[in-house]
């Protein structure tokens, strides 16, 4: 493969299959970027955009990004982390422009021990063995908290260390505690929270390519941003206008428009950049709001 430097395209490092592949693709869908994927290839071309695609295994995001195989990565902050990490033991340039934390990919990396066990601090794990996925992150987190311990590096099946006798403890990513709960492991300490990351590699783009990136961003800094959002339609009487400006989260200057045949009320639209839960227009309502629409926005720009 031609590295990114010499790539006149540019080149977009992502998961091709697993927790990140396909909210990655999403997003980039969203800002306007059509790709036409197939299963089994491992580089797609953008059809509107000189873009291309790098479908690889999360792990080998980093080192393509650090290396300016690639131009930008879309990757968990874990796997970043534990990249640098190790690059930096090993004196292999780990530099790297982060762009944007990215709303998916929340999860957190835990130690955790089978629930029998009498673990009552992490002065317990002094001696022992964990499996882990994240031997730096790890080891930079015992390192720091003065204990020592060995680990035992799997690149897969964590969870059932303890049970085949590999480990005493393990230390893996979490996200709703099913996977522990289902091999009879307990949570101990969070050592690290993550969350999927934008990065870019370290030297500068060519102008065309940044003039790309430069498109890039502010078109998913608005998909991002009207996720949250909604366009809130309403009926309010008017001696209650104030309170239903307190009442709606991070919504600047509603539009206020006159209903016909309706002197007391004001259509009032708005748009919230925080979720609107079920408890706020119970509000709304109970001050006497009528016809409450809450619709979703699909994009937003400043
Ligand atoms: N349960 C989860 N919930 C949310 N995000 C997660 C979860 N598990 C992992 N992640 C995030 O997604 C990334 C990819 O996870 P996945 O399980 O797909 O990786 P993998 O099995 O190592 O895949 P690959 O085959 O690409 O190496 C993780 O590094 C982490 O950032
Ligand atoms: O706390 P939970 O919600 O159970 O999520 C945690 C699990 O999710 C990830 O694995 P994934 O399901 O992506 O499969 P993998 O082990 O094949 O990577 C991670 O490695 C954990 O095993
Ligand atoms: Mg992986």
């Amino acid at each position: 493969m031609v590295a990114a430097t010499q790539n006149q395209r540019l080149t977009i490092a992502v998961q091709k299959s697993g927790r990140l592949s396909e909210q990655s693709i999403k997003l980039l869908k969203a800002c306007g970027i059509k790709f036409n994927l197939h299963e089994a290839r491992l580089l797609a071309h953008s059809q509107n955009q000189p873009i291309d695609l790098l479908r690889v295994r999360d792990d080998d995001i980093p080192g393509l990004v650090m290396d300016g195989v690639v131009d930008l990565g879309f990757v968990g902050e874990n796997v970043l982390e534990e990249t640098r990490l190790e690059r930096v033991a090993t004196g292999i340039n780990a530099d790297y422009k982060a762009l944007r934390p990215l709303e998916f990919g929340q999860c957190r990396l835990s130690i955790a021990v089978p629930k029998e066990d009498s673990y009552q601090c992490l002065t317990d794990l002094n001696g022992k063995r964990i499996a882990t996925t994240y031997p730096y992150l790890l080891q930079n987190y015992l390192k720091q908290q003065g204990i020592q311990a060995s680990t035992a590096v799997l690149t897969g099946s964590v969870e059932v260390a303890p049970r085949a006798g590999l480990a005493d403890a393990i230390c893996d990513l979490v996200s709703t505690g099913a996977t522990l709960e289902a091999n009879g492991l307990q949570e101990k300490d969070v050592i690290f929270t993550s969350q999927a990351q934008l990065i870019q590699r370290p030297e500068a783009l060519s102008p065309a390519k940044q003039a790309l990136v430069d498109q890039l961003l502010p078109r998913l800094d608005g998909v991002q941003l009207a996720k949250e959002s909604k366009y809130i339609m309403l009926h309010a009487p008017k001696a209650a206008l104030q309170q239903v400006a307190t009442l709606l989260p991070g919504a600047e200057d509603p539009t206020i428009l006159p209903l016909s045949h309706n002197e007391q009320m004001v259509a009032v639209h708005a748009v919230s950049t925080e979720t609107l839960f079920w408890e706020t227009m119970e509000e709304l309502k109970a001050i006497g709001c009528s016809s409450i629409l809450v619709l979703p926005i699909e994009k937003m720009m400043g």
